[in-house]
């Protein structure tokens, strides 16, 4: 929508034959956005080579899951001179990678250097309605993030550049976890004390473990950080926060998963989390909570009483802010 507000020409590609055709008839694409009429600048297909023949830009923007077997589908038909651009918000399960990694493995020959990861506070529901919305594309070469700034911004939508892609990526993915904790105590009915304790205190873990990985530390203040954390954690559109909200409930994880119908990311970042803050020896009390909620049957009550009953210690850490000082795009 926002591309095609700005004059471009759209193509979507989908597996699915019956979106594809309800998006070229009646513009719609009911499953996901209802009650939306879309541009007819849009179209769809379900042919990748057609998606991506003469493109300017390709816009990865389906499931961390699915990353590499699309980014591999695209390798014989990526034009050498698009932009690649995507939007995932997740690890690669299985290898821990980010998504610019398993991009970059898939595609070779295209320099990796130009992927560019858009993220931020940017629910789909809303930028379909024009609401404001800002966002912030990174890429390592800066002139990549900056082509993908001119294609986006527009006067309902506002894109900023950052050289930090693990930064980026990394914020994007790891506040899932703490929209799932933030849902989850909703659903456990407590009140805005818990909710702002597990968005401050989850912001000072993911900003741990992304400066271990090599991220600048202040990319976590800004919109791919607190920002995407702000809105998952408090929206009524974020799946995160809703399905923490049912296992809060007492509902159990398989069912929620079926319930949602659509991708909850937290989940498997989770996984991946827990086992990235083992690597990379840092703490991450909210997360490993989670890791036993979701998968060790341990119970959101357990859970709370324990981050609760941990060893006192002092919020500001020394770390944070050498890193910053020392950190190189
Ligand atoms: N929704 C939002 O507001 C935002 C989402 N994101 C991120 O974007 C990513 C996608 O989210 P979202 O669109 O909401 O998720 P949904 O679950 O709503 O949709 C996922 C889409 O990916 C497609 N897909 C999954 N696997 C494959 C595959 N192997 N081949 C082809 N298509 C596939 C699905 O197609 P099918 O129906 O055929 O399964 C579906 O269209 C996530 O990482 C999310 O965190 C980022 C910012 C905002
Ligand atoms: O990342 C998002 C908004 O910025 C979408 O969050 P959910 O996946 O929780 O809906």
């Amino acid at each position: 929508t926002v591309l095609a507000d700005n004059g471009m020409e759209v193509c979507l590609w989908s597996r699915r034959e019956e979106q594809v055709t309800e998006i070229n008839r009646r513009h719609t694409n009911s499953r996901f956005l209802k009650d939306t009429v879309l541009s007819e600048a849009i179209y769809a297909t379900t042919s990748l080579e057609e998606a991506v023949r003469d493109a300017e830009a390709v816009i990865l923007a389906a499931t961390s899951a699915s990353m590499r077997e699309i980014a591999g589908k695209l390798q014989p038909y990526l034009p050498p001179e698009a932009l690649l651009i995507h939007a995932t918000k997740g690890f690669e399960v299985e290898t821990m990678k980010r998504m610019t990694s398993v991009i970059a493995e898939e595609l070779p020959s295209y320099d990796s250097r130009r992927i560019v990861v858009l993220s931020g506070p940017s629910h789909a529901e809303e930028v379909v309605l024009r609401c404001p919305t800002t966002i912030v594309v990174a890429a390592e070469e800066m002139e990549a993030a900056e082509a993908a700034q001119d294609l986006f911004i527009n006067s309902h939508f506002r894109v900023y550049t950052n050289p930090d892609v693990t930064g980026v990526e990394i914020g994007g993915a790891l506040k899932n976890i703490i929209a799932l904790g933030a849902g989850l105590t909703d659903g456990l009915g407590f009140g805005d004390n818990a909710k702002a304790a597990l968005m401050t205190r989850g912001l000072a873990e993911i900003a741990r473990l992304g400066t271990a990985m090599g991220a600048n530390p202040l990319t976590f203040a800004g919109l791919a950080g607190v920002g995407d954390l702000i809105a998952t954690c408090t929206s009524k559109h974020s799946r995160n926060w809703r399905a923490g909200y049912m296992i809060g409930q007492g509902a159990a994880l398989e069912e929620v998963l079926e319930k949602m119908g659509m991708v909850v990311e937290g989940v498997k970042t989770t996984q991946a989390a827990h086992i990235l803050a083992q690597r990379y020896e840092v703490a991450m009390p909210i997360t490993d909570a989670l890791f036993r909620v979701l998968f060790e049957g341990k119970t959101p009550e357990e859970a709370v009483e324990d981050l609760m009953g941990r060893v006192r210690t002092h919020e500001i850490e020394d770390i944070a802010q050498e890193a910053s000082a020392k950190w190189v795009p």
